[in-house]
C-alpha cells in the first residue's frame, strides 16, 4: 500500500493577537521541515475494530487519528470509510517527537484524512477536509493545505501560503513533555499583550528569515517565556542561534 509522509512543521514567528474563548487568536508562520516525517500507511487486518500501528504514548482513543476518523464519520456518514477501517489499521512509522512543538498528531490527523479521501474517493475539498480537521486541532488545517510556508491566523483555521524558500532546520527536541493547554493559559495569565495590527501587518510581509535576524527568541515566539516560566528546565537546552517552536519544546536553527 502507497506510504504517505506527514510532515512536522517549525513556527518561525507565533505572535498573540487576542483571544477567543478559551483559545487564542495568532499570526503565526508555520513551515514544513522537509526532512522530519512519520510515514503513515493501511495495512490489511483480520479484527474488526479500529486499529493504529505504531509507537504512542497515548491509547488508540486519545490518538488524533481515530479523532480524524470520528469527524469525518460524522461528516461524510460514509459506510465505505466504516468498511475500510474495519479491514486495514493504520500503521504509523513514528518519527516526529510528541509533545515537541513541531505538529506531530496534526500532521498525522490530516494525513489520515487526504489518504481516505483518496483512497475512497470521497470527493471532498480541500476547504472541506480543513474544516474537518480543525475540530481534531487547532494546526490540523496547515497540514491539509500542505503549503511549504504559511501565515496562520484565527485559531489556526486561516492559512495562508506565504512565497519563500523553504529553508533546512537543525530541530533539538529537549525531552520535556510541554503541555499546550499550559503554555497558553500562562501566556494569558502572565504575559498577555497581543501585538498591534501595524507589527502584524509587518510580520505577515516579511520572510521568515527577516524576522529571524531582527527578533530574539522570546520577540519571535510569543509562548517561549510562559513555556521558560512553566518548564525552567527548558532555559539549560536555550543554545544562541535557536529559535522555539510552537508551544515546545524543540528548538530549531536556520542551516
Ligand atoms: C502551539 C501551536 O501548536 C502552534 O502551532 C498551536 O497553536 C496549538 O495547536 P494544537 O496543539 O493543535 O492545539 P489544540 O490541540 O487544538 O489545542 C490544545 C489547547 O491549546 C490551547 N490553544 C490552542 C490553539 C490556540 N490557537 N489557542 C489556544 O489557546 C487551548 O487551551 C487548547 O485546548
Ligand atoms: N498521532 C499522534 N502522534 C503524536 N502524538 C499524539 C498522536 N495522537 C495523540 N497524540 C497525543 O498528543 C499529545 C502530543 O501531540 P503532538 O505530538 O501533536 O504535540 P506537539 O508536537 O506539541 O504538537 P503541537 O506543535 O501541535 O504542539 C500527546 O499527548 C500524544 O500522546
Amino acid at each position: 500500500m502507497k506510504i504517505y509522509k506527514a510532515y512536522a512543521k517549525v513556527n518561525t514567528f507565533l505572535k498573540i493577537t487576542g483571544l477567543r474563548g478559551d483559545y487564542h487568536e495568532i499570526i503565526s508562520r508555520f513551515m514544513r521541515v522537509d526532512d522530519l516525517y512519520d510515514e503513515l500507511s493501511f495495512e490489511k487486518k483480520d479484527t474488526p475494530d479500529f486499529k493504529i500501528i505504531g509507537s504512542f504514548s497515548c491509547t488508540t482513543e486519545q490518538n488524533t487519528i481515530y479523532k480524524a476518523y470520528n469527524e469525518l464519520l460524522e461528516y461524510t456518514k460514509s459506510e465505505s470509510l466504516d468498511k475500510l477501517m474495519q479491514t486495514y489499521a493504520v500503521k504509523v512509522d513514528k518519527n516526529i517527537p510528541a509533545f515537541a512543538g513541531l505538529g506531530g498528531g496534526s500532521s498525522d490527523a490530516a494525513t489520515y484524512l487526504k489518504m481516505c479521501n483518496e483512497v475512497l474517493h470521497l470527493n471532498l475539498s480541500i476547504k472541506e477536509l480543513a474544516e474537518i480537521g480543525l475540530k481534531v486541532g487547532a494546526d490540523v488545517p496547515f497540514f491539509i493545505y500542505g503549503y511549504d510556508s504559511a501565515n496562520v491566523s484565527g485559531i489556526g483555521e486561516i492559512v495562508e501560503p506565504f512565497d519563500e524558500p523553504l529553508l533546512k532546520f537543525d530541530v533539538y527536541t529537549p525531552n520535556i513533555e510541554i503541555s499546550t493547554p499550559k503554555v497558553y493559559k500562562s501566556y494569558r495569565d502572565n504575559f498577555f499583550n497581543p501585538i498591534n495590527s501595524t507589527e502584524l501587518h509587518k510580520l505577515k510581509n516579511a520572510t521568515s528569515i527577516e524576522v529571524l535576524e531582527s527578533y530574539s527568541p522570546e520577540e519571535a515566539n510569543d509562548l517561549f517565556n510562559p513555556a521558560l516560566k512553566e518548564y525552567p528546565k527548558l532555559k539549560k537546552h536555550q543554545k544562541d542561534e535557536y529559535y522555539f517552536s510552537g508551544s515546545g519544546s524543540s528548538f530549531f536553527r536556520v542551516i
